[in-house]
């Protein structure tokens, strides 16, 4: 293994169309088709690393061509070189001396940086032969630490303390690992309430989510509030009535919905309103959907403005309402000004838009020392694949509890995966499991080929004016 090399690239522009069906629609986001601009590494050996970050169409060709040029960097390179110090290797990838310039961390230049990123952690974890999250929860506490880029966020958590922290974990981590293989890990779903949705299509979907064992719903908001309350009156009246919910689901573990406004049949509300108002404008519109009784206002305003969500969140929090953000949350600085500014009851990492494995642990060693909930963002393609891993290292390794977490899922696109993500029947994601499995993203060929943009057999058909099969 010891002199494999990383010998080429190959970048891929796949987007499905998700918005003929209106499927992963929002106040801000009125037309998604969900993209990934993916990149496959190829080695002097069998080993291929796979990665991705995330879009919703129009511009994944502008990510695909950053990743050629971020892509560029790592050809040549020992792999075991990269792995030895990952923490080190995340500092590489973003400090090219001239492409620096276009970010840095941010913007375009770091979705192309986390899909390397990604994949080199990807090919990680098969040439280890683990998944993902095994081969992290298996570092000790140093090499954990090792894996992290701690540059400018020393000020909120040094190297020692993580250490420490993660010391404090150590000898626990395996019966929480025995116990979340068991029961899985607790998960919430988008999928009832999307803003291009009809309310029978919401009430059904909701009927069926009961059904499926989820007890968190959550519903798009910001764009009408009679529209959102009424929608979401329909939500609460088919989630609070106890004929709605399964025998074997109607005791709830208080410690799973403490704080989060539960009805009488434990079931949890939350909504989203994708970044569309101003500070005040969020204050007043939220204090109209106080019948809801959401648990939180997701990306209530815009994701840069750490001290706008602090004052949105201290003038909410008389009315019961808490605030989540992250999902556009660029860079660990802006989670670490989230966190000192208390702007946040729940930090919602996104595994595309932080730079990789790397940035995102440093975001969980932050949270966890701040005592804030990591609920990550999913969904889209592909983010739910990700993201289980990442609950999983929380848990096992980070912050020790999965009492009051909620991993994001959304029924979408999980066929083009070789390793797709499933839930079991208490409405938990099942862990990923297998030699093979790597960070859970290969996608198959043939979905690839169909959904390439412009030239997959699906698009060249739409531009002939035909109606193609959208699976
Ligand atoms: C455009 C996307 O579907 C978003 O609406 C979605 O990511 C959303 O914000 C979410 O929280 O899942
Ligand atoms: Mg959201």
């Amino acid at each position: 293994m010891s002199d494999v090399t990383i010998t080429s690239f190959s970048v891929h522009d796949v987007r499905y169309p998700t918005n003929v069906t209106g499927d992963g629609t929002d106040a801000m986001n009125k037309e998604c088709d969900y993209s990934a601009a993916y990149v496959v590494l190829e080695t002097s050996s069998d080993l291929k690393g796979q990665g991705m970050t995330f879009t919703i169409g129009r511009g994944n060709d502008i990510v695909c061509y950053a990743i050629n040029h971020v892509a560029n960097m790592v050809v040549g390179k020992k792999i075991e070189d990269f792995f030895a110090d990952m923490g080190k290797t995340y500092d590489y990838l973003v400090s090219d001396p001239q492409l620096r310039w276009t970010g840095s961390e941010k913007g375009v230049i770091h979705l192309a940086t986390a899909a390397v990123a990604n994949a080199i952690w990807d090919l990680y974890a098969k040439a280890r032969g683990k998944p993902l999250w095994k081969l992290i929860c298996d570092f000790s506490p140093e090499e954990f630490v090792k894996s992290v880029c701690f540059r400018y966020i020393t000020d909120a958590i040094t190297p020692e303390e993580a250490l420490a922290m993660l010391k404090e974990k150590e000898s626990s981590k395996k019966a929480r690992e025995e116990e979340v293989i068991k029961r899985g890990y607790p998960a919430y779903t988008t999928s009832v309430g999307w803003l291009g949705y009809s309310d029978e299509k919401i009430a059904r979907l909701t009927k069926e989510s009961l059904q499926q064992g989820f007890n968190h719903f959550k519903l798009k908001v910001g764009a009408d509030w009679e529209d959102d309350l009424r929608r979401g009156m329909l939500i609460r009246s088919i989630i609070d009535n106890p004929e709605n919910i399964r025998d074997d689901r109607k005791n709830v573990d208080p410690k799973t919905i403490e704080g989060k406004n539960a009805g009488p049949t434990g079931c949890v509300l939350m909504v989203d309103a994708n970044q569309v108002w101003d500070v005040s404008q969020a204050v007043e519109y939220m204090q109209k959907l106080k019948p809801l009784k959401p648990w939180f206002i997701e990306e209530p305003t815009a994701p840069d403005d750490a001290l706008g969500h602090a004052s949105i969140r201290k003038q909410l929090k008389p009315h019961g309402i808490g605030v989540a953000t992250g999902e556009h949350a660029h860079n660990r600085m802006t989670f670490k000004q989230l966190l000192q500014a208390e702007a946040i009851d729940v930090c919602q990492i996104d595994s595309c838009r932080l730079g990789g494995v790397s940035e995102v642990l440093a975001v969980l060693l932050m949270s966890a020392k701040f005592g804030i909930p990591v609920c990550p963002h999913a969904g889209g393609v592909g983010l739910c694949e990700y993201v289980i891993h990442l609950s999983l290292i929380d848990y096992i390794c980070v912050s020790g509890n999965m009492d009051r977490n909620v991993l994001e899922f959304v029924d979408h696109l999980h066929e083009n995966f070789l390793y797709p993500v499933s839930i079991n029947s208490e409405g938990r994601y099942n862990v990923p499991q297998g030699e093979k499995v790597g960070y859970s993203i290969e996608m198959y060929q043939k979905s690839i080929e169909k959904f390439t943009y412009p030239s997959g057999s699906y698009w060249v058909a739409i531009a002939n004016g035909e109606h193609p099969d959208t699976h």
